[in-house]
């Protein structure tokens, strides 16, 4: 198993890609810390997720708190040690995308957007390597950017900076961190189909253009990401640092 015993925390854990990372991260041996929302209806999701957890030998805590709220970070960490010792692994995967023209983008779209993808990251992640340097064993943090990081959306002017911006932190965060032995990388999905993008891929011209972008032929699904995650989570990944990791089926590179 590629992370026995290992402590892992991941936000925006409650379904998409976050629940598949956090069911392999169990699948490696590693308990969980499920971030989530603190919504009602998560709280369901989040019940099940558990349950999955503990059925593969496995234990998980769940802690309701906004993506966005600067303290996030620290109640995460706080439930990580209080039930598993620290944190080993950190995955900041929780975000937003409400697709939306540019010219007559609402300022509140546009900050929520920031504030969830971006600024509550910044500072989860700053909580989470802070107890990585306390516990002096290293550890390894892992953003979930996008190939919206590399390229842009005309329906994504408010999302795309936060993807660029995340891979951005993993860069400096990488510099920042590796003498305390703490690796910083990130994943950068393609057009994985998730709630996210729901609404968007229900047009189907939409969606069979975003296939026929795909070399592989298919959008992702979750458990696409799990692996990558995985893999840059464990010792498997450990001279890598500051790197980023497509997973897009090969959309990135299809020009002609
Ligand atoms: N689905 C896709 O095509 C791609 C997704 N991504 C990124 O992957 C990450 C996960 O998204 P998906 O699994 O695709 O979508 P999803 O909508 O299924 O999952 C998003 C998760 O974030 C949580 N979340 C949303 N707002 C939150 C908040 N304020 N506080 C706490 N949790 C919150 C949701 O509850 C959910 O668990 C996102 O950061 C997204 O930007 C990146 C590239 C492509
Ligand atoms: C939500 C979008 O479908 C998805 O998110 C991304 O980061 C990619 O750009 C995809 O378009």
């Amino acid at each position: 198993m590629l992370l026995n015993d290992k402590s892992v925390v991941i936000t925006g854990a409650s379904r998409g890609i976050g629940r598949a990372a956090a069911l392999e991260c169990a699948r490696q041996g590693a308990n969980v810390v499920i971030g989530y929302s603190g919504s009602a209806s998560s709280k369901s999701q989040v019940d099940e997720l558990i349950r999955e957890i503990e059925q593969l030998g496995r234990s998980a805590v769940a802690v309701g708190a906004p993506a966005e709220d600067a303290e996030t970070g620290d109640k995460l960490v706080a439930a990580a040690v209080e039930h598993f010792g620290g944190v080993d692994v950190f995955v900041n995967n929780a975000g937003i995308c409400p697709f939306h023209s540019f010219l007559d983008m609402p300022r509140e779209t546009y900050l929520k957007t920031v504030d969830t993808n971006l600024n509550g990251a910044y500072f989860a992640v700053q909580a989470a390597a802070r107890q990585m340097q306390r516990q002096g064993r290293g550890g390894a943090i892992i953003a979930v950017s996008s190939i919206s990081a590399l390229v842009g959306g005309g329906m994504q002017t408010h999302y795309t900076p936060t993807k660029a911006g995340l891979l951005s932190l993993m860069q400096s965060c990488a510099i920042a961190l590796g003498p305390y032995g703490i690796r910083c990388n990130a994943v950068l999905p393609g057009t994985i189909e998730t709630d996210i993008n729901k609404d968007d891929l229900s047009d189907s011209e939409k969606r069979r253009y975003m296939e026929q972008r795909t070399p592989l032929g298919r959008l992702g699904n979750p458990e696409d990401l799990a692996g990558p995650i995985v893999f840059l989570a464990s010792d498997m990944a450990r001279y890598v640092t500051g790197a980023s990791l497509l997973v897009d089926g090969g959309m990135y590179v299809n020009l002609q």
